[in-house]
């Protein structure tokens, strides 16, 4: 995992900003950063709504620093104020970068021509970016990862959809009457829908292909869980956090009359996975 350098570098190092919420920094968020200069930041404005780089996860996937500012802190300054708190901030801000639909201050009533009209250096706004006609926001890559299309919603982020969760006991059935499992607990990210997903689970930085069931054990007790099982591995006593990476759905979870017919399915589900990990 990149380390966070936003604490490492000094502000008044900061030439350019990207401002934005920049949940799952998307290609078209990338598309901004790529605007910035050498000495560029990210400045995240958090509404408490990420939920596909939650919290301070986003710094992975960019090498510029990202620096957090919370909306309830800032959202009741009028748009001189939150210029002047930018270059507060940034004491050598010269350049803004925003998308198309940027709006900020009390009661969102400054756009883009209203940052321009406010700030004194170089203000650049970024149009629409589409993939296929569609546009590219990360309240459509929810939806994908919701209804399970993980593959355009991959698409969309230009990386494999992650989440991370910290492991938990499970009913300790799996590895006697089907395959051995790691359950997690997950908390801030979005959760893809119930069923079986081809995925990559890491844990302490190695990389190991797997199949990850997310649902109700309709088949046995009943309960929600996420359990990943690596396949060809023989890992016990995994502790901690560890992060899953999604590449496909494969089926939706079901309901079998016995523990037979389900073993019988996973091990359907893991060749399958297999086929698409020996390509
Ligand atoms: C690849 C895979 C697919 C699964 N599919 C289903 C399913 O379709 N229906 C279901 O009720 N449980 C399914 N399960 C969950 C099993 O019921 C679960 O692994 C078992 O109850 C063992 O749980 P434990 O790890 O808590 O002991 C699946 C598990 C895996 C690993
Ligand atoms: N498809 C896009 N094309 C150009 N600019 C974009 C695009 N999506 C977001 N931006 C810009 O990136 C910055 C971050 O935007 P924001 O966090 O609202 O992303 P979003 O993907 O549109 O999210 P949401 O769907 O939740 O509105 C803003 O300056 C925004 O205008």
């Amino acid at each position: 995992m990149k380390k966070s350098y936003s604490t490492l570098i000094n502000k008044k190092n900061i030439t350019s900003i990207a401002i934005g919420g920049f949940d799952g920094m998307h290609i078209a968020h990338q598309q901004l950063f790529k605007k910035l200069d050498q000495n560029g930041a990210i400045v995240v404005i958090e509404s408490g709504h990420s939920n596909l780089t939650p919290k301070s996860n986003r710094q992975e996937y960019t090498h510029f620093p990202v620096y957090y500012y919370v909306l309830d802190n800032i959202k009741h300054l009028e748009g001189e104020e939150f210029i002047k708190l930018l270059k507060e901030e940034f004491p050598n801000l010269k350049k803004i970068i925003v998308g198309f639909d940027f709006c900020f201050g009390k009661n969102r009533k400054y756009n883009t021509l209203g940052l321009k009209k406010l700030f004194e250096g170089e203000v650049i706004v970024v149009d629409e970016i589409c993939d296929n006609n569609l546009a590219i926001h990360s309240r459509y890559i929810r939806e994908f990862i919701r209804v399970g299309n993980i593959k355009k919603a991959n698409e969309l982020l230009g990386k494999n959809y992650k989440i991370i969760g910290q492991t938990t006991k499970g009913q300790g059935l799996g590895k006697k009457s089907f395959v051995p499992t790691i359950n997690l607990t997950v908390e801030n990210f979005l959760l893809p829908n119930e069923g079986v997903y081809i995925t990559k689970t890491i844990i302490k930085d190695k990389s190991y292909n797997s199949v990850t069931f997310l649902g109700h054990r309709v088949t046995t007790d009943g309960s929600y869980a996420i359990e990943t099982h690596l396949i060809g591995e023989d890992i016990i006593n995994i502790m901690g956090k560890i992060q899953i990476e999604f590449i496909d759905k494969i089926r939706e979870n079901q309901k079998f009359d016995n523990f037979e017919d389900l073993k019988k399915q996973i091990d359907k589900d893991i060749n399958n996975a297999l086929k698409y990990f020996d390509k």
